[in-house]
């Protein structure tokens, strides 16, 4: 099976007038469908960069980005966009919830985008995920009245609204208690024991211990890439 993620010789640097700071250096990557993987490094050495061009929130000075089956490098914003509605799901750190809307209507949302469903079924699914991931009382409640652990809970339900291949979280459990960071964390391993493809970026060590794979990232290069069956240094 061809990898659902595949990077050849990307390389990136953020252009501000005539300066230019490279930030990723020839990376190459495969990752196929149903891998848990976590990516760590030191701060500032370029992970949230490599996770927006996965998502083609950003795209690469150099070289091959293919997602889910799509060369994004090649893909304009608009087939971005749709492109991302129909196969990533992405969970932010500050969880990112709509404040105006109770968590059904977040969640919602995406699927007035993307999905071609009727309202009763986009209604139907956002209880279903509200249920799957323990919110099912909260539905009416605003992001602003339920706590860090349930606005996390709801934006990674958010993610599955069009059931996409892909997961891609960064540092999504970094603003919340180590409690509530496990049960974030246990609730993405669930996910990935269901199928879902899933890429984190954490600075939780034993989280990303619980990861199949850890790839480092170390001033823009991969520092290591290990496999739970499989150590290369
Ligand atoms: N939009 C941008 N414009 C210019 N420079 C940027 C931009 N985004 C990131 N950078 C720079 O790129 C480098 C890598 O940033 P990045 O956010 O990818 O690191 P990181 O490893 O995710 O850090 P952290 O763990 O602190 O989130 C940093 O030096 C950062 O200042």
């Amino acid at each position: 099976m061809p990898p659902i993620i595949k990077l050849k010789n990307v390389y990136k640097a953020y252009v501000n007038g005539q300066l230019s700071q490279p930030v990723l250096f020839d990376i190459s990557l495969d990752i196929g469908a149903g891998e848990f993987v976590a990516i760590v490094g030191p701060s500032g050495n370029g992970k949230s960069t490599l996770l927006n061009l996965l998502t083609g929130i950003d795209r690469p000075s150099q070289g091959e980005v293919t997602v889910c089956g799509s060369s994004l490098h090649q893909l304009n914003e608009e087939q971005l966009s749709l492109w991302r509605g129909a196969n990533v799901g992405i969970v932010f750190q500050f969880f990112q919830l709509l404040p105006s809307l109770n968590l059904l209507q977040n969640i919602i949302l995406p699927m007035d985008f993307a999905a071609k469903k009727s309202r009763r079924q986009r209604v139907e699914r956002a209880r279903y995920l509200l249920d799957l991931v323990g919110l099912s009382d909260q539905a009416q409640q605003l992001p602003s009245q339920v706590s860090g652990g349930q606005q996390q809970r709801a934006a990674i339900a958010r993610a599955l609204a069009n059931d996409p291949q892909l997961i891609v979280a960064d540092e999504p459990t970094g603003n919340l208690d180590a409690e509530t960071a496990d049960a974030v964390f246990a609730l993405f391993s669930r996910l990935n024991r269901q199928g879902k493809t899933l890429v984190m970026v954490t600075h939780n060590e034993g989280l990303a211990e619980s990861a199949s794979r850890r790839i480092a990232i170390h001033s823009g290069r991969i520092h290591y890439d290990r496999q739970d069956d499989q150590e290369t240094p």
